[in-house]
């Protein structure tokens, strides 16, 4: 035989060989995933643009196209924005996925926040990630937050004597300049009076800012950061946040000088009793300007908002059930009485509060989702989820789904009795995530929501002129926010 022979017969075994192992592995990968790719998704679903034009329909409002998805297809199932995304509201799935390992990785929906927030907490990757949030977490020992109620306390009496007088004003409003007092006194040290001095604009800044990054999700124009940076939109984002940033380096200036006594006798401390955030971080010395401005601003947007909306969804929903709203006063006049301070050893005791607000976060929740991708293949025993997916946790979805939760949409604190709460997966309600990368803050929150609800229905009747949470109208990106200003009044109890 000669050589040209031989060596044609070695290249087409070669080529076969080739061909059989490709085949062999798109066998294998067809098999390992077969239940991943066979997954139904909502129509319109073109090519390459796959569901943009439901986004485009719907609005852009994720929560509407979300359920929509639900209704139509079931969960899980695909949905193409334009690239692939896995959408699931089954709280057994949240408990794989939130606690995976490879599921730590925020989504693609995060990335309108890249710009603003792509080196802190909330969307940093992982490595740096687990070493930032341990150095973070210390500023929600216990001990920090057992200090704080003392300035929710105080701070909700200012709230109390403005809701005596200005029934005519937001209750949003308020609520978002009341959050950044707590915040700002709590983390700063600092007295900035917003609820009062109504030419603060920090607060206005960082809503602003979260609506207009908000706004940007699905929107495959807007996603793009080179596009979008020569729109209206992206060029006052720009002005807006680096006014903010200005803003907190400005604070973090000044209380260096401030601190810097203080925290050379404190760190050394054992007896240390309060280390708000910020002194936490300006106490370490190669910690840069830049690293605390940005977590600041980060943590200013993710404290304030979310707790405003959850405190004015929870007096709307106390208000549309007079008789619920009873039982809080109830509980607050036997626990704490009419006058006295409410402190950190009343609110474990304030249960059927806590109730109320976990059931109006539960039907509210204003994360109404969570996106996460895999870095590797995810099993959840029915379906393999491949390495590189986006993965979306529809919370909104779970918190109203009739397998969990009987009639909904019925507003139902005793749903949080222990022996309830027994009966559901864990993951079934989940308002501040779940797993490692669960929200930070959300024991800051319950504190927060819980001094203050009680201290507002121990002086207030509260009303609304709504005559179900349907009245409201919800524009929904990464928070649910109301479009319009919310119908809430305040009657003083005699
Ligand atoms: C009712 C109030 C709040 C709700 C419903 C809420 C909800 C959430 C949720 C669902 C996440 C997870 C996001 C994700 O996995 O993609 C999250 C993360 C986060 N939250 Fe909250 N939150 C609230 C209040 C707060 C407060 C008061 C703070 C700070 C003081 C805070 C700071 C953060 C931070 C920094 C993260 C990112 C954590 C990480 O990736 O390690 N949140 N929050």
């Amino acid at each position: 035989m000669n050589l040209e022979i031989i060596t044609g017969m070695y290249f087409y075994m070669l080529i076969m060989a080739i061909l059989i192992y490709l085949g062999m592995r798109w066998e294998v990968h067809k098999n390992k995933y077969k239940n991943f790719y066979s997954l139904p998704s909502p129509t319109p679903n073109f090519p390459i643009f796959g569901n943009i034009i439901l986004f485009k329909k719907l609005k852009y409002n994720i929560v509407k196209i979300f359920e929509y998805a639900m209704e139509k297809v079931g969960s899980p199932c695909l949905l193409y924005m334009p690239h692939r995304a896995y959408l699931t509201s089954s709280p057994e799935e949240f408990k794989i996925i939130l606690n995976h390992p490879d599921a730590l990785e925020k989504g693609a929906f995060y990335k309108v926040f890249n710009k603003t927030f792509g080196e802190t907490l909330l969307l940093e990757s992982v490595h740096p990630w687990k070493t930032n949030r341990k150095l973070l977490s210390k500023g929600f020992n216990q001990k920090v937050l057992n200090n704080f109620v003392a300035t929710f306390y105080n701070c909700s009496n200012r709230l109390v004597n403005k809701l005596k007088n200005n029934d005519d004003k937001d209750l949003a409003y308020l609520l978002h300049r009341y959050t950044w007092d707590n915040f700002t006194e709590n983390f700063f040290e600092c007295k900035m009076n917003s609820l009062d001095d109504e030419t603060n604009e920090f607060v206005d800044m960082i809503l602003k800012g979260q609506t207009t990054m908000g706004s940007r999700i699905g929107n495959i124009i807007k996603m793009n950061d080179f596009l979008y940076n020569f729109t209206e939109d992206g060029k006052y984002l720009d002005r807006i946040m680096k006014r903010a940033f200005a803003f907190i380096q400005g604070v973090v200036s000044k209380k260096r000088l401030e601190w810097s006594q203080e925290i050379d006798e404190e760190v050394f401390s054992k007896e240390l009793k309060r280390l708000p955030l910020l002194k936490l971080l300006i106490s370490k010395e190669e910690i840069p300007d830049k690293y605390i401005r940005e977590e600041m601003v980060l943590f200013a947007a993710a404290a304030t908002d979310t707790t405003a909306y959850s405190i004015a969804y929870t007096c709307i929903l106390l208000a549309l059930h007079p008789d619920i709203q009873e039982k809080v006063y109830k509980e607050v006049i036997n626990i704490v009485g009419k006058d006295r301070e409410i402190d950190f050893t009343d609110l474990p005791l304030l249960k059927y509060t806590e109730m109320a607000i976990n059931e109006a976060l539960r039907l509210l929740p204003v994360i109404p989702m969570i996106g996460r991708k895999s870095t590797a293949d995810i099993d959840l025993g029915t379906r393999v989820i491949p390495a590189n997916t986006d993965i979306i946790c529809f919370i909104y979805g779970t918190h109203r789904n009739k397998k969990y939760w009987r009639d909904p949409k019925k507003y139902n604190p005793d749903r949080f009795l222990p022996e309830e709460v027994a009966k559901r997966p864990q993951c079934a309600f989940i308002p501040f995530s779940g797993g490692p990368r669960n929200c930070i803050g959300w024991k800051y929150a319950m504190i927060a929501m819980q001094t203050t609800i009680s201290n507002i229905v121990r002086h207030f009747h509260i009303t609304t002129n709504y005559k179900s949470i349907d009245d409201m109208d919800f524009e929904s990106s990464i928070a649910m926010s109301p479009t319009h200003p919310l119908d809430c009044h305040f009657k003083i109890r005699k």
